[in-house]
């Protein structure tokens, strides 16, 4: 398959449902569960401090840190499989990718709240690619100022969505909750940190 452009006003997305073939998808899969640190961040709603709702990772090169709540996180090194998932994503989207966060939603309980990525440390228009694997998850988006402009579809294993442009600043998304009995799902989002 190939990226192909979603219509919403403000934003700039590309998706391929097919981008990895599912056996690579599988093997992918299976070996980041078994190889990745994964750990329970900590996030701030509404001025608390609690555990984010999914386990994560992040993973970069050693220039990616970033300063979160007051902590500078140090990327954990890329492990050797994703290596030419990074190098066939930048060779499509002639963008570079410095890390990733890679993330591991247990079942249909854990999520991913309303927000944008749009930490200053990404840039002003950043690149986020969104490397999805095992179960498919519904992942909505919304426009911060007009709720009538919105979109919500599903993101199947081996897809990749990419968000560009205008994305983060005029939306912001989210992989609700789901009653429905899934799996595990990871998602695995390529970004570039500039080093402040
Ligand atoms: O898991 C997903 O597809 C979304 C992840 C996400 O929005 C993020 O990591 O910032
Ligand atoms: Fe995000």
């Amino acid at each position: 398959m190939s990226l192909s452009p979603l219509p919403l006003a403000d934003a700039e997305l590309a998706f391929d449902p097919a981008w990895l073939a599912p056996t690579r998808a599988d093997a992918l899969f299976a070996g980041l569960r078994g190889q990745v640190p994964w750990e329970v961040h900590r996030i701030r709603i509404f001025g608390r401090e609690v555990d984010s709702p999914r386990l994560s990772c992040w993973i970069g090169d050693p220039e990616a840190r970033y300063r979160y709540s007051g902590t500078l996180f140090q990327p954990h090194p890329w492990p050797d499989l994703l290596r030419p998932v990074r190098d066939r994503l930048e060779e499509e989207l002639g963008a570079g990718f410095n890390s990733v966060l890679a993330n591991l939603y247990r079942n249909g309980h854990d999520a991913m709240g309303w927000h944008s990525d749009d930490e200053p440390e990404l840039g002003p228009a950043p690149v986020i690619a969104s490397l999805s694997l095992g179960a498919a998850r519904r992942f909505a988006l919304r426009h911060r100022d007009d709720p009538a402009r919105k979109l919500a579809f599903e993101l199947p294993h081996g897809s990749l969505l990419v968000m560009s442009g205008t994305t983060q600043r005029c939306y912001r998304h989210s992989l609700p909750r789901t009653a429905r009995p899934v799996g595990e799902r990871i998602s695995l989002t390529f970004r570039t940190i500039r080093p402040r």
